[in-house]
């Protein structure tokens, strides 16, 4: 029952149906269930190592009482009970400067409502109870709060003050759950440091999330905050992306990548002097490559971070490659990305004038460019050699392998298999002084033909490494039959891909899959759509195996009759 209050109440219908959900919220859920219902996209494992770190805590709700007492009168008629009140430092500061007011002007408090959690755990309500104030928009302010709900979350107190744990943590929340920071701050009135995390997603009971740390953290909260960019800062900056690209481009073009991998610490002086570069111009693209996270001062000189690295060709595993084409001719073409959104065309055509694999023929540095780009990623293909059985195969037919390079994975890990490389003449010019150097070639035939028409026969093990993106449907099927028509009966085909995920889980697949429209005409697909395309031609699709960098390895066999 209501109970009567001097003056008329200030909470609304809207105050009250939110404080109701975050108690039922909190009645209905414990740490496991919580975590799923706002992190879907994790994986278990990845949320069991949030669960193993952080237990649910509360849900928190903006409220709009005339004072503490007519908060505390709402939660007694839904038989909670208002703890102490604390006053907010952040969300205080929050609301000052989203109405562009000072925090003085700002009289917010916090108030806690013990209840229990699914699993009978101590949970609480938190509320934040804006009071009124002599402004003369308070209540404007409290219209425009209510229909925005910037401040409801779901917080997790965090039961580490590790800060390299929580540095793990801020990293699951951001790069593998698609969440960003929402800023946060440090309540001295309480010790605690609150980091705000926000998903752009919908399809969730709380948008926000807050990971609420014992003590002070300043240095985390200070880094946390640098990635609290507001929407416009954050569209400037992927604006700004084809500067990054180019940026990168240089720093592998001209050899700074290298001369840092060589002599890390190296002042601008000497970079300039032994890459025949500007100083004053270089040293402006290093204060951008430190912000970017590819270079960080030392000394008084510069040195690659971890991603850095990989844009020197010296490096293990070098990117080298990659950088010069997505800087050079993938990036003249993606200027026309609006044809291909016109036309379902590939911009790199219109822009070049031909398909890319007859445009990289043409030109034999940029067909050595592309295969070298793709054999950078060959970090994927060791891991491939684990995963497929290759004890009972004799021969291996890597179909349209580019310049070998996971063929010769497959035969250095079994130097009783036999290889037959697959390609078109062109490439294969490029792939036999490759496989040579890999010490390969002697166990090698080099095939040249078009998988359209006919693949070799008589194979164990048939590869299929990202190629079937670069072709439409129709094509898919005709190279996917002509492998099947080559196939004996007790082949596999192991197909490597990156799949669109089926949810908004971060992925790269999706900006590939725009690449592909772009540049080559290809097209990302989903299981699901891999699955229908095997299935046309008489493969079915046995097992998927996850790969670094959002490949996937799927093996399909020829369907017994
Ligand atoms: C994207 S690359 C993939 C190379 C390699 N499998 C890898 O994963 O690094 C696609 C390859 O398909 C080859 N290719 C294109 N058209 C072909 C055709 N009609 N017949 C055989 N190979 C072809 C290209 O030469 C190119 O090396």
């Amino acid at each position: 029952m209501s109970r009567s209050l001097a003056v008329p109440a200030r909470m609304d219908a809207i105050d009250l149906a939110r404080m109701d959900a975050a108690a039922e919220f909190v009645r209905t859920h414990d740490t496991a269930a919580a975590l799923a219902a706002v992190l879907p996209t994790l994986t278990i494992a990845e949320r069991l190592a949030v669960a193993g770190r952080c237990r649910f805590s509360h849900t928190a709700v903006l409220v709009f009482p005339h004072g503490l007492t007519e908060l505390s009168g709402a939660l007694a008629d839904r038989g909670l009970v208002a703890g102490p009140s604390v006053p907010s430092v952040v969300v205080r500061r929050r609301l000052a400067q989203r109405h562009g007011r000072t925090a003085d002007r700002m009289d917010v408090r916090i108030v806690r409502a013990p209840v229990l959690s699914r699993d009978g755990k101590h949970c609480d309500i938190e509320i934040f109870a804006s009071l009124p104030t002599a402004d003369p928009d308070s209540e404007n302010i409290a219209a425009l709060e209510r229909a925005a709900a910037h401040e409801q979350h779901l917080g997790l107190a965090v039961t580490t003050v590790d800060e390299v744990e929580i540095a793990g943590l801020r990293a699951l929340l951001t790069r593998r759950a698609g969440m960003h920071s929402d800023g946060g701050g440090y309540n001295d009135h309480e010790d605690l440091t609150v980091l705000y995390f926000r998903a752009d997603a919908t399809d969730r009971p709380y948008q926000r999330l807050e990971l609420h740390i014992a003590g002070d953290h300043p240095g985390m909260l200070s880094a946390h905050l640098a990635e609290a960019d507001d929407p416009r800062t954050r569209l400037l900056r992927l604006l700004t992306g084809a500067w990054a690209t180019q940026a990168l481009s240089a720093t592998a073009a001209l050899g700074v990548a290298d001369r840092l991998a060589a002599r890390p610490g190296s002042s601008v002086t000497d970079l300039a002097l032994s890459t025949g570069t500007d100083g004053d111009s270089l040293h402006r693209l290093l204060r951008y490559l430190a912000d970017l996270g590819i270079v960080r001062t030392r000394d008084d000189g510069y040195e690659l971070t971890d991603t850095g690295r990989l844009l020197a060709e010296s490096a293990d595993q070098s990117l080298h490659p990659i950088a010069l084409l997505y800087g050079g001719a993938f990036y003249q073409s993606f200027a026309h990305l609006d044809h291909s959104l016109r036309t379902g065309r590939p911009g790199f055509d219109h822009y070049f004038g031909s398909h890319h694999f007859e445009y990289f023929t043409a030109t034999p540095a940029s067909a050595e460019l592309f295969d070298s780009a793709m054999a950078a990623s060959a970090s994927i293909f060791g891991q491939v050699t684990d995963l497929i059985d290759l004890t009972p195969a004799h021969t291996v037919v890597d179909i349209a392998g580019g310049n070998g390079a996971l063929l010769a994975c497959l035969l250095r890990a079994a130097p009783h298999l036999h290889g037959i490389l697959f390609e078109r003449e062109a490439t294969l010019t490029t792939a036999r002084p490759a496989l040579d150097r890999a010490g390969c070639l002697s166990r090698c035939e080099l095939v040249a033909g078009d998988f359209t028409r006919s693949v070799p026969t008589g194979g164990d093990i048939y590869l299929l490494s990202r190629v079937l993106h670069d072709w439409d449907d129709d094509r898919c099927h005709r190279i996917l039959a002509t492998c099947a028509a080559a196939m004996p009966a007790h082949a596999e085909l192991y197909v490597v891909e990156r799949l669109l995920p089926d949810s908004s889980a971060p992925s790269l697949a999706p900006a590939w899959d725009v690449h592909m429209l772009c540049n080559v005409g290809g097209r990302e697909r989903t299981l699901a759509h891999y699955r229908d395309l095997f299935a046309a031609v008489g493969l079915d699709l046995c097992e998927t195996q996850q790969l670094p960098m959002d490949f996937t390895l799927m093996r399909v066999k020829p369907r017994s009759v």
